[in-house]
């Protein structure tokens, strides 16, 4: 018989605190024990997410009214900054899987060179696993704290690890290309998600200094044994769920579809497309899958891999169901396997 495991939800009130609210209702092995919001506590889960109305659910509260006894494990899905804060006051007994920025990356100074201010548990940060599942999943299974990928991050990251490990491509000469959704930038207020802001259009952000550079850079040269740095372009997508990176590499076509292939044989969530096919996000929208495909360019040398998932569920919540799944003793794909919402 399944244990069940009861789970609390910091940052209740957000896009990723509702996907995992959504994904954990229908878990055979986790139970809601308590949701947490700032400007929302004390409304009721009905009240903030109507769509999710038909769940018995504990109310909003702050987190200094949490109580964490009896809890097995903690989803942190807050801002960054406020996350680190958080977590350093949380019982160190506690498992904890944070979705924000805050563990992502093991150098203090590189955490302060891109996030603007110290980091506040450097005790922690040093304990944390990053939460690429595939490629972490031993050191997941037996931690504490697991450190959610960047969306984009993880976007590029499942396009280009393998290659970078099988060395078939040329680590000096990575462009990656990505268009994400909207819903990446959380449901607090901001006038650049506004509709008149985003709709009928298309453009570039943080182009050559965004965030995940440094997500980028600490896996990738991990991966190649050396360091490596990438050309990366994020674009804002008028869509609220999905990212697609396109990403330019200088390798032979074959040798790279095969590098994929091997690296993803078996994995559950990583579905690599028949040589020559490129994914859509409308493919993988509402599920923990990713689409990988590879196609030659016409001038030889030159390749193109594409990656594709959703934000909310690979590129965060399921990730991160997925990883607290390990950290509890319960399988890996239990609560994710359900297909993509499709058209
Ligand atoms: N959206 C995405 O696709 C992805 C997001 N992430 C990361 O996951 C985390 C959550 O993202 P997302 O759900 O999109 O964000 P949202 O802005 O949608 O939600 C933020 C949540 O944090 C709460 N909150 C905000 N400030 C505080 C505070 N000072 N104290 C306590 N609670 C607070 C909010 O409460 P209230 O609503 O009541 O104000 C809300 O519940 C972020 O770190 C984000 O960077 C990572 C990968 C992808
Ligand atoms: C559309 C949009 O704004 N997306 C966010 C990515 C969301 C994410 O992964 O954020 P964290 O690294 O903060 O956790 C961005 O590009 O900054």
């Amino acid at each position: 018989m399944t244990k069940t495991c009861d789970v609390a939800i910091l940052g209740a009130s957000g896009y990723t605190g509702a996907e995992l609210v959504r994904l954990i209702a229908t878990h055979p092995g986790m139970r809601i024990k308590a949701l947490t919001a700032d400007r929302k506590a004390g409304q009721s889960y009905a009240e903030v997410f109507p769509h999710l109305r038909h769940l018995d659910l504990p109310r909003l509260t702050t987190i200094g009214e949490l109580d964490t006894g009896g809890i097995d494990l903690a989803f942190c899905a807050l801002p960054h900054a406020t996350s680190q804060e958080v977590i350093a006051g949380l019982p160190r007994d506690l498992k904890v899987v944070d979705l924000s920025a805050d563990f992502r990356l093991k150098d203090p100074a590189v955490y302060e060179k891109w996030y603007g201010h110290p980091h506040l548990a450097l005790d922690l940060q040093a304990e944390a696993v990053y939460g690429l599942t595939e490629f972490y999943r031993d050191e997941i299974k037996g931690t504490r704290l697991c450190a959610g990928t960047g969306c984009n991050a993880a976007t590029g990251l499942y396009g280009l690890l393998p290659l970078l490990r099988a060395g078939v491509i040329d680590p000096d000469d990575i462009i990656i290309d990505l268009a994400t959704g909207v819903s990446g930038a959380g449901r607090s207020p901001k006038e650049g998600s506004l509709h008149a802001e985003v709709s009928e259009g298309y453009h570039a952000y943080n182009v050559a200094k965004h965030r995940h550079l440094a997500e980028f850079d600490q896996e990738f040269s991990k991966a190649a044994g050396r360091k490596v740095e990438v050309t990366f372009v994020p674009h804002l997508l008028p869509q609220n769920r999905g990212i697609l990176a396109t990403i330019y590499v200088r390798g032979e076509g074959e040798a790279v579809h095969k590098a994929l292939t091997e690296a993803y044989a078996g994995e559950p969530f990583l579905v690599v497309l028949p040589y020559g096919e490129a994914p859509a996000t409308r493919h993988v929208r509402g599920s923990n899958f990713v689409h990988l495909g590879v196609i030659p360019d016409r001038r030889p040398g030159r390749v193109m891999v594409f990656s594709t998932l959703d934000n909310l569920t690979k590129g965060s919540s399921g990730q991160a169901l997925q990883n607290a799944n390990l950290m509890l003793g319960l399988p890996e794909t239990m609560g994710l396997m359900a297909a993509p919402l499709f058209p």
